[in-house]
């Protein structure tokens, strides 16, 4: 049988890099290209079929920051597939990034250069916002918006007799200090990307907790550092371009600096091709790349626990039933929305 793909965010990056992979492995599957903006996302499709005339792409609105768009697109996942073989949770924003020049100068002549340069730790903050759902931006986005599509998409991920996949594209950047229990949408820090790829590392977990035994099992990757649009948000493009011969330098010290979307792929075509059940829940599946050029993928233990991702998971239940019952309010009487714009205002 077919099988189903999903990918959110797959027009451009490592998303769209993906999608080119999966077709090679395998070009039967069914893939969908899940993304926000229609242009984009046809641009995308018109893309991998020049390389792949015969597969069968189909593309689905998705704003994955927007409950609405969320709800919406489930809908119409659940109308065209009766089961999804993997959902690769993979569109990411990192809004307004800032540079610590004085921190990275300081990095480069400490003992912790290399874990600077794979993780980013203390050179790298965000300025979020609020969202139309009352949300901030980038967990709204990276975390939540995907934890209720997942939620939404229970019947058609749950097949009695089949195993599904989540695949999330976490970071190495994720810090447990970055994260709190009692601030999980990060409104007072100023490392909301840290903070909700953390989340998604623990919330992998609790998934893995509540729903293997119903055969859908949750993994995470770290694509490594990455050229993208993501990337080139950080520091203007023309300076990538003038230290790429440094960043090759790099990637002999660190083999975190896979640089293209291709080499950032691989733990996510890695896991597509393992039997989920002989995973490590607790474990980062990390794409590398070697001095070489060569791509491989390695597991490494995430420091998480338990009772932490059980938390949240509890945490975001809550949340969940929320703006579902404020949806469902809206529904009812559109003037609520209205009036609850202009109180956040
Ligand atoms: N690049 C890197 O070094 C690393 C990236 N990552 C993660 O990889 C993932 C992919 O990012 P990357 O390829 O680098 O960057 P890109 O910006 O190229 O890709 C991000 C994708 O997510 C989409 N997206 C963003 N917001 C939304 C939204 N609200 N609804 C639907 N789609 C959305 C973008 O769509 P649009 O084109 O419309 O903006 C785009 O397709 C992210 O989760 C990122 O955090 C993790 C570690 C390192
Ligand atoms: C390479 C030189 C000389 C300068 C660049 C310094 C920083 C801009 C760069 C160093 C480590 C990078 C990094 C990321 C962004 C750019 C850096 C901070 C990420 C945070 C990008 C997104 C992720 O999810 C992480 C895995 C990256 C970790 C490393």
């Amino acid at each position: 049988m077919k099988k189903a793909v999903l990918v959110t965010g797959a027009n451009s990056g490592i998303g769209l890099a993906l999608c080119e992979r999966l077709l090679c492995q395998d070009a039967e599957i069914q893939l969908c290209l899940a993304c926000r903006n229609m242009q984009r996302a046809e641009a995308a499709r018109t893309a991998l079929l020049v390389s792949h005339s015969d597969a069968h792409i189909t593309l689905l609105h998705l704003d994955v920051g927007s409950v609405s768009s969320v709800l919406k697109a489930a809908q119409e996942v659940k109308m065209r597939y009766n089961r999804l073989d993997s959902l690769y949770l993979n569109a990411g924003i990192m809004p307004n990034p800032q540079v610590d020049i004085k921190a990275l100068l300081k990095g480069l002549f400490s003992s912790k250069v290399i874990h600077m340069f794979a993780t980013a730790e203390g050179l790298l903050t965000q300025h979020d916002h609020v969202n139309s759902d009352g949300l901030q931006e980038v967990f709204a986005t990276n975390l939540f918006g995907h934890f209720l599509l997942v939620r939404e998409l229970e019947p058609v991920l749950c097949q009695p007799g089949h195993t599904s996949r989540l695949i999330w594209t976490s970071s190495s950047n994720a810090r447990r200090t970055t994260f709190s229990l009692s601030d999980i949408q990060h409104q007072k820090g100023a490392e909301p990307y840290s903070s909700s790829k953390y989340a998604s590392d623990l919330l992998s977990l609790a998934l893995n907790r509540h729903y293997n035994d119903q055969g859908l099992y949750s993994s995470v990757v770290c694509p490594g550092l990455v050229m993208t649009n993501l990337t080139y948000g950080i520091l203007p493009s023309f300076f990538w371009t003038l230290i790429m011969p440094v960043m090759w330098l790099i990637r002999v010290f660190t083999n975190t600096f896979t640089l293209t979307p291709y080499n950032g792929a691989e733990a996510l075509i890695w896991l597509f091709l393992q039997n989920p059940e002989s995973l490590d829940p607790r474990a980062k599946y990390h794409s590398l790349t070697s001095g070489f050029g060569n791509n491989y993928t390695q597991p490494r233990k995430m420091d998480i626990d338990e009772d932490m991702s059980e938390a949240l998971y509890e945490q975001l239940l809550e949340l969940e039933s929320k703006v579902r019952k404020k949806v469902k309010k809206e529904e009812e009487d559109p003037r609520v929305h209205e009036q609850y714009l202009h109180q956040t205002e």
